[in-house]
């Protein structure tokens, strides 16, 4: 596919009725022609999308496609090689403040002998100073960030003893716990029971109506489906974008993971 066609699909990311944010939402993520790499190196090319509050996008792609460079992308810690990226109207580095990050379950140690409740609390240490106490607003936004994925009861738990996908709904929390404007996520279902799937995604469609902008990365088609208002299909470059019943149809799809017929 040409650079022509990517940025015709970027522009109807933006102008489709996708999801319920209208095209008045502040905009989130806005990559135009952007190319990210390591080293000088491009891993990834052609990212062409807008996202605004209150929107979900899904990216999907092959082992290697570029989906964790993308994310990382918008923390700012990928070089951009190519074109212009930012969040929310800046830098990606400059807005890190506003973007929370919720890694696969499994970047934690489970072995380190930490409470769930102390987990989340890290999510409020940007706000709170890594030498001063927490606050009582602090603590409730602690308390909320938990009762909202359904962990409450596990406060005082040790993080390592929760279940795999348990572990992810803390992860989540602790992002949530720093009122993000933007959330991404990497993988957020793998290995998780549908127990805390489902709960997962009750809270992103929460957090998206709320009007936080929303970029979750996954193999699951249909959950991608399911989830997005817009999905990136990535394979060393942005092959479509656009919404699900557009990008997700067939013919993109299999282009994107080179399946020919
Ligand atoms: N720190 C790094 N230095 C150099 N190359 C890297 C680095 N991180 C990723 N890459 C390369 O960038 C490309 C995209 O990798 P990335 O991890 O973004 O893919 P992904 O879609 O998230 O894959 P997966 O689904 O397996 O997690 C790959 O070729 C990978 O080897």
């Amino acid at each position: 596919m040409s650079g022509t066609a990517a940025e015709t699909s970027g522009t109807a990311a933006e102008t489709s009725a996708a999801g319920k944010a209208t095209v008045t939402a502040a905009k989130a993520v806005e990559y135009r022609g952007v190319s990210l790499g390591y080293q000088g190196k491009p891993a990834l090319t052609d990212v062409d999308v807008t996202l605004r509050e209150g929107q979900k996008l899904a990216l999907v792609g092959p082992n290697g496609a570029g989906k964790s460079t993308l994310i990382k992308s918008m923390l700012g810690l990928v070089d951009v090689l190519q074109g212009s990226a930012a969040v929310f109207g800046r830098d990606p580095g400059a807005a890190r403040g506003r973007a929370g990050y919720v890694p696969q379950s499994g970047s934690l140690d489970a072995d380190f002998p930490i409470s769930v409740r102390r987990v989340v609390m890290m999510g409020r240490y940007r706000r709170i100073g890594w030498w001063r106490p927490a606050r009582a607003v602090d603590r409730k936004a602690v308390a909320d960030a938990l009762d909202r994925v359904g962990l409450a009861d596990r406060a005082t738990h040790r993080f390592g003893t929760l279940s795999g996908g348990q572990q992810q709904r803390v992860l989540l929390a602790r992002a949530i716990a720093a009122e993000p404007g933007l959330l991404l996520l990497d993988e957020p279902f793998n290995g998780v029971d549908v127990v805390s799937q489902e709960a997962i995604v009750r809270v992103l469609r929460e957090l998206s109506a709320e009007g936080t902008a929303l970029v979750v990365s996954t193999h699951d088609l249909t959950l991608a489906r399911e989830l997005a208002d817009l999905v990136c299909l990535l394979n060393g470059r942005q092959w479509a974008a656009g919404p699900p019943d557009e990008t997700l149809a067939g013919g993109p799809l299999r282009l994107t993971y080179g399946i020919s017929g």
